[in-house]
């Protein structure tokens, strides 16, 4: 195996040059060669000529280009290349979709050879975005077989790499250690892994690709699933823990004004098991918007503090620090506990007691943004961190928090719920509570979706329910490009609604560049009913919660993404009156048109956000992800979700067979293992 793991820059053929072009796409030894999977594969089996061709056909065809290309931008900036092609029977159209850099490499005269859907166009037949490949010697032409497509760079060839990819292919022939055990491939239904690498570059038939593909796909996310399990237990293992007693809380829960939904209990005693325990508590709280997780929070913080410990609850913005802050002190006071808010806007002053009152314990729990507690705290005992999915910290981050080489038992809330196979991913290193049932008597909220130039109608409705004495939000368009702007236009779009159309209503302004104090101002006199109408920007997405609103209304709605567009309509229907949603849009493109739907159509943010997933596609959706896991080259969460579900069977099925994940039976698999996570391991500093 050491032969594929040394320096590329040796293999045969390859020079320095090659060597810094293949750097370019992660390879560095002919191991990562083997890969580099290819994104697409030439059928050169089905060679036909333009005269053969019937719609609807996949086929290549060999041709020349006929003069230079036509190069179309719209308005929209999308750009569409067009050629011709010709061969000795007829021609074709081929057209490229943004990708205008091919009409300096598709010259006129050229012979490519292109692959795709033949279809019928208005000139006769057309092939759109093809597959292809420049044809330099006859040679090319003549390859009678599955052709692997890669993706390639600068300075690279697809034949070179192809001649590179079946030199190291013969290099690592009976050369590769298969890291899945023959008991468990067979149990599974995989090939091999040296069967599975030679043909997933170049495939005899469709089978052999099929179950080459199979088998590297299971491979990537049993390795990962595999990982993420082993991080959680080393958490547990080398962490020290706060274990504290399950005491007092039932006091608090008397004190509520409504009784816990079934969900919140469930999660809430899932949260008690945990911070009994010696290691610390690493758990994800998923939850519908509006399905009651501050109250769990507080619960949780509570519980801390009653065993002598301190906690901390940070917030994505200062709005919603105040509001937990409220919501602890309205609870917590008649118990005698001491909450503290740190937000950018303490003076100085204020600043320094609040933190030698933290440090000294005489704080017991405090709220804050989290770049602020992050920075500057000294807790005397920590023993609780509360926080949001985006900024989750790592372990390292963690460490910021921690004294005397103590770890905090960790929740993270979020509102994004996601389905289970993929929270599996995404927070594999976390376990996972879901709350999926809203309190009772919440009322679906009605979402309507209304045409810019009809707007007039919504104010009326608007207005309506304000005179039933309901309060309503107006989001403004999003701006992108400046806070400051976005600023702007809510300033002049709450002057001009309160001139206008809502002269006798009174009328609130909110934006994130007003000062802290301004901010809080606004929420508590919108909070108490002092002003009907909240015109403000995305500022009050996450969070924010006044029973009492029952009308959001969001300008240009076409500009929001899903999962945004649902947590801002998830600021009204949180009590028992019939809430609103009303998505005023200008909507042009087709997946715009599409999330309005969508919104229309269902209140389920497990529906949405996965509906969600799939119109950004996993690329963004992993971006979300802050460490350094090993990337998925081959296998897609969305395409998958079979595979993947077949993987998270046989992953479980091994754990309980081999709880500590010691893997002494699969050494070879072990190693594996070691080597994909080392990086992931070094940077949490895992031994
Ligand atoms: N079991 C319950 N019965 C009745 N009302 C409840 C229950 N649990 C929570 N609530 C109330 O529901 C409202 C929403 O709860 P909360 O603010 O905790 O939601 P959330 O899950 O944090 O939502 P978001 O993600 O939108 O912030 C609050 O007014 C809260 O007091």
């Amino acid at each position: 195996m050491d032969i594929l793991k040394q320096n590329i820059q040796f293999l045969k053929g390859v020079g320095p040059k090659t060597a810094e072009r293949l750097i370019k796409l992660n390879i560095s030894t002919p191991l990562d060669l083997l890969y580099h999977f290819p994104r697409d594969y030439d059928d050169r089996r089905r060679i036909k000529k333009i005269n053969q061709l019937v719609a609807g056909d996949k086929v290549t065809i060999i041709g020349e280009i006929i003069g230079q290309g036509r190069l179309i931008k719209n308005r929209r900036r999308l750009t569409v290349l067009q050629f011709a092609l010709k061969d000795d029977t007829g021609r074709i159209f081929i057209t490229f979709f943004n990708m205008p850099y091919l009409r300096n490499q598709l010259k006129a005269g050229s012979k490519i050879m292109v692959n795709g859907e033949a279809k019928r166009g208005l000139n006769g037949f057309e092939m759109i975005n093809p597959t292809y490949s420049q044809i330099d010697t006859d040679e090319d032409v003549k390859i009678n077989r599955i052709v692997p497509i890669y993706p390639a760079t600068e300075g690279l060839k697809q034949n070179q790499l192809l001649a590179m990819q079946s030199y190291v292919l013969e290099l690592s022939s009976n050369n590769i250690e298969d890291h899945i055990p023959e008991e468990l491939r067979k149990k599974n239904r995989l090939c091999n892994l040296d069967f599975a690498l030679k043909h997933i570059h170049f495939p005899l038939n469709e089978k052999q690709l099929k179950v080459s593909k199979y088998r590297l796909v299971f491979d990537e996310f049993f390795l990962l699933q595999l990982g993420l399990a082993g991080i959680k237990k080393n958490i547990a293992r080398f962490k020290n823990g706060i274990p504290l007693k399950k005491k007092g809380y039932l006091q608090l829960l008397d004190a509520l004004p409504f009784k816990l939904t079934s969900s919140q209990m469930r999660t809430l005693n899932e949260i008690l098991e945990d911070i009994q325990r010696p290691t610390p508590m690493n758990r994800l709280v998923q939850g519908d918007v509006g399905s009651g997780k501050t109250i769990i929070a507080i619960l949780a913080l509570y519980i801390c503090v009653l065993n002598g410990y301190q906690g901390v609850m940070m917030a994505p913005t200062e709005i919603l620090a105040e509001q937990h802050y409220q919501s602890l002190t309205q609870l917590l006071s008649q118990f005698n506990i001491r909450v503290g808010l740190l937000i950018g806007s303490l003076t100085k002053q204020q600043k320094t007691t609040l933190l030698k009152d933290i440090a000294n314990g005489s704080v017991d729990i405090v709220v804050g943004t989290h770049a602020i507690i992050q920075e500057a705290v000294d807790f005397k005992q920590l023993a609780l961190a509360i926080t949001d999915e985006q900024h989750r910290f790592g372990v390292r981050q963690r460490t910021a928090l921690v004294n005397k080489g103590v770890d905090p038992h960790l929740l993270v809330m979020t509102a994004t719920p996601i389905p289970r196979t993929l929270a599996l991913i995404l927070y594999g290193d976390l376990d996972i509570s879901i709350i999926d049932e809203l309190p009772p008597g919440r009322k679906d909220i009605k979402t309507v979706e209304i045409k810019e130039d009809k707007k007039g109608r919504a104010y009326d409705f608007v207005k309506k329910q304000l005179d039933e004495g309901r309060q309503a939000y107006i989001v403004c368009p999003l701006v992108e490009e400046s806070e400051a702007i976005e600023a702007h236009s809510a300033t002049e779009t709450a002057e001009e609604l309160k001139n206008t159309v809502f002269t006798n209503y009174r009328v609130g302004l909110l934006h994130g560049k007003m000062k802290a104090r301004e901010k809080e101002a606004v929420m508590t006199s919108f909070k108490n009913g002092e002003i009907d109408i909240l015109v403000s920007t995305t500022v009050i997405e996450v969070g924010v919660n006044v029973p009492n609103a029952t009308i959001m209304l969001i300008e240009n709605s076409e500009r929001y993404g899903l999962a945004q567009l649902h947590q801002l309509r998830g600021r009204v229907g949180r009590g028992s009156h019939q809430s609103y949603c009303i998505l005023v849009h200008d909507c042009k493109s087709e997946i715009a048109k599409e999330r309005v739907k969508i919104m229309v159509e269902t209140n389920n943010g497990f529906v949405i956000s996965e509906k969600d997933l799939a119109l950004r596609g996993p690329g963004e959706f992993f971006g979300i992800r802050q460490h350094g896991l090993p990337e998925l080259k081959i296998a897609d969460i969305f395409k998958h979700v079979k595979i993947l579900k077949a993987v998270e069977k046989q992953v479980a099925e091994l754990l309980r067979e081999d709880p500590d994940l010691t893997l002494e039976k699969y050494p070879i698999l072990k190693k594996a293992l070691e080597e994909k996570f080392e990086q992931f391991y070094e940077e949490v500093g895992f031994s």
